[in-house]
């Protein structure tokens, strides 16, 4: 981006820590019953501190080539370069939008700057207006993870809303699924329902990348709303001013409230393990189980849910939130962060262990011995519990499930297993789809950890799958059935796992001369009409009679699915097999078939097949 372009005075000068934050807000409403808990930089989550910048000195010297931290746009000016609706578009993600909000790191120019932020959101709440043909006063929430750059967004997407004429409502730090919740919660003192929501994230990505995610009522928005409202913001940006950018400031002020909406939140999830333990107080006393948050947003886990509840949560680990995630990725798809929440299971000998990704729509466990239920583990235990509720039910999964786990949930629990596309949208909006037609489905859930339940409104929420296991913990120790996580792993029983599980990603040079100037995705599709063909001439193969995505392939005892990235220019290549053996014969078909595309890069490939 180029420096050009107006020049624009910031009136919310953000600080590099919380502290003092309610001086910061003088429009904070100081009637409101139930503010946010800041005080003196304390307490987001009972006994735990806010988010705030920890260690940047010792970020600095470990980091010296990522740069200098930006500290929360504590920049008194700032420069709006003239951007065109390509350089919107760029910021689409899927159903989300992410791009770059901190400096410092090369080749990574910052694109989600306050001005296109503040564009975004004016976009989003003029989507929403001609969505609800709105004549009354739209409310929108707003809520964010730990990130860095939490702050400085926050302020910009509420001017934005402001700037539209909408009032604001700020819950601060806040899991993604919460902000769907508060469409629906009904409670006037807690200014719900809001029409609108906006979920200040980028998921497990690093530390400099942010996004958003929307909610309405409706649920999460599509992929073709994402492009609406970045279109609309490319045309809003065109007009800024900075007449119009210090007038958002002056309404901001007047228009933004902050609500404590994280214990109405909290509180829905303790009453439902209650409720689901026949309305005891404290259902799980003597369950000991730890946490691990990753410095993301779900350390409210341990003492707003788990404790009230009865539990003990020491040995929980990685509880405060921390934007530069210093201990381990807050991703359940990470082997370090897997390994980080098994060893403070053992070290604390704990019953369980809950872990969960930075904005909590996803999650995994670990039993008593230390065995994950992550993956094709924790579908299979979510499919015995659902299956248990509602018998013969159709079970959505994403593409790179497993055969044992289809075999597990048609075989052994007498469910349909529907293996579709992967995307945790895609998953839901299947099941969505099915239940429209007739075929009854309560559970859509990926390997990477997002699950959604009919019984909670469709809504992918990592906090919810866990409460769903404790109410199996709960009400296994109400009916006389002994304590511990054993209740857990005895339902996966009889899950076959392959040896070996691989995920190889083929990058796509989008420069290389191959492409002859067409996009990746049809250099991607030929790549994989082409392998489809080298399949059909082998008759130890066998394609998967029915398959949503990709080129899925049995054969050595195990399988592969070769298919295209949701978002990157990637071929990701998915091996199961019995032995590495048997997944190195899969990966040398998929090498001999994609050899001649010269602009792919199959290096990861290579040097797996190599390792026989
Ligand atoms: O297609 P890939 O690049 O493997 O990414 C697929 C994944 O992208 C995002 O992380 C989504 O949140 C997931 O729901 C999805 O499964």
């Amino acid at each position: 981006m180029a420096a050009s372009g107006k020049i624009i005075q910031n009136v919310f000068i953000a600080k590099c820590n919380q502290e003092n934050r309610q001086t910061q807000y003088p429009y904070s409403a100081p009637h409101m019953r139930k503010k946010l808990p800041f005080h003196g930089g304390k307490s987001a989550w009972n006994g735990i501190s806010s988010m705030r910048l920890v260690n940047l000195s010792k970020y600095r010297r470990s980091s010296l080539n990522r740069g200098i931290v930006r500290c929360n746009a504590a920049s008194t000016a700032t420069a709006v370069p003239a951007l065109d609706k390509a350089d919107f578009l760029k910021l689409q993600n899927g159903s989300d939008i992410r791009g770059v909000a901190v400096a410092g790191v090369e080749g990574e120019p910052v694109n989600l700057t306050e001005p296109v932020t503040e564009a975004i959101a004016a976009a989003f709440v003029a989507w929403l207006g001609d969505k609800k043909k709105a004549d009354k006063h739209l409310r929108i929430s707003i809520g964010h993870d730990s990130r860095i750059s939490a702050q400085m967004l926050q302020d910009a997407v509420s001017r934005g809303i402001a700037s539209a004429g909408y009032d604001v409502v700020q819950y601060g730090l806040a899991s993604t699924p919460a902000m769907f919740n508060s469409t629906l919660t009904e409670d006037d003192s807690y200014l719900c329902p809001v029409d609108g929501s906006i979920m200040i994230t980028a998921s497990h990505l690093p530390y400099n990348r942010n996004g958003f995610k929307f909610f309405t009522n409706a649920g999460g928005l599509g992929k073709p709303d994402i492009k609406d409202i970045l279109e609309r913001a490319a045309d809003i940006y065109k007009n800024f001013t900075a007449e119009g950018l210090s007038e958002s400031r002056i309404k901001a002020f007047t228009s933004v409230k902050r609500v404590d909406y994280m214990t109405v939140y909290t509180s829905d999830l303790v009453k439902a393990v209650r409720r689901a333990a026949g309305n005891i107080e404290k259902p799980l006393e003597g369950f000991h189980i730890v946490v691990d948050a990753g410095n993301g947003a779900g350390g409210f886990f341990a003492a707003k849910v788990l404790e009230p509840l009865g539990a003990v949560t020491s040995g929980s680990q990685f509880l405060e939130p921390d934007g530069l995630f210093p201990n381990h990725i807050p991703n359940p798809e990470d082997k370090a962060a897997m390994k980080a929440i098994t060893q403070a299971v053992l070290d604390n000998k704990a019953d369980l262990g809950i872990i969960f990704d930075t904005d909590v729509d996803r999650s995994a466990a670990v039993d008593f011995s230390g065995r994950e239920f992550n993956r094709n583990r924790l579908i299979a235990l979510m499919s015995a519990i659902i299956l248990e509720e509602h018998p013969g039910t159709t079970i959505v999964t994403d593409s790179v499930t497993s055969d044992g786990l289809t075999t597990f949930i048609e075989k052994k629990l007498g469910g349909k297993h529907h293996r579709f596309k992967r995307g945790y949208k895609n998953v839901i909006d299947e099941a969505i789809r099915l239940n429209s037609i007739g075929e009854e489905s309560h559970l859509a859930i990926e390997t990477s950890g997002h699950g959604a339940l009919k019984e909670n409104h469709w809504l992918d929420d990592g906090a919810y799958l866990m409460v769903k296991l404790l109410n199996k913990l709960a009400s296994a120790r109400a009916s006389g059935l002994g304590g511990g996580s054993k209740v857990l792993t005895d339902l996966v029983e009889g899950l076959e796992e392959p040896a070996v599980a691989v995920e190889l990603r083929l990058k796509i040079n989008q420069t290389h001369a191959d492409l002859k100037g067409g996009s990746f995705q049809d250099y991607g599709e030929a790549v994989l009409k082409h392998l489809e063909n080298s399949i059909d001439a082998d008759p130890k193969l066998r394609k998967a009679p029915v398959n949503y995505e990709g080129v899925r392939v049995s054969g050595f005892g195990g399988w592969f699915l070769l298919r295209l990235s949701l978002h990157d220019p990637v071929l990701p290549l998915n091996i199961e097999a019995p032995s590495h053996d048997d997944a190195v014969k899969l990966g040398l078909l998929v090498s001999a078939a994609v050899k001649e595309f010269a602009a792919l890069d199959t290096s990861a490939l290579d040097k797996f097949v190599q390792s026989a």
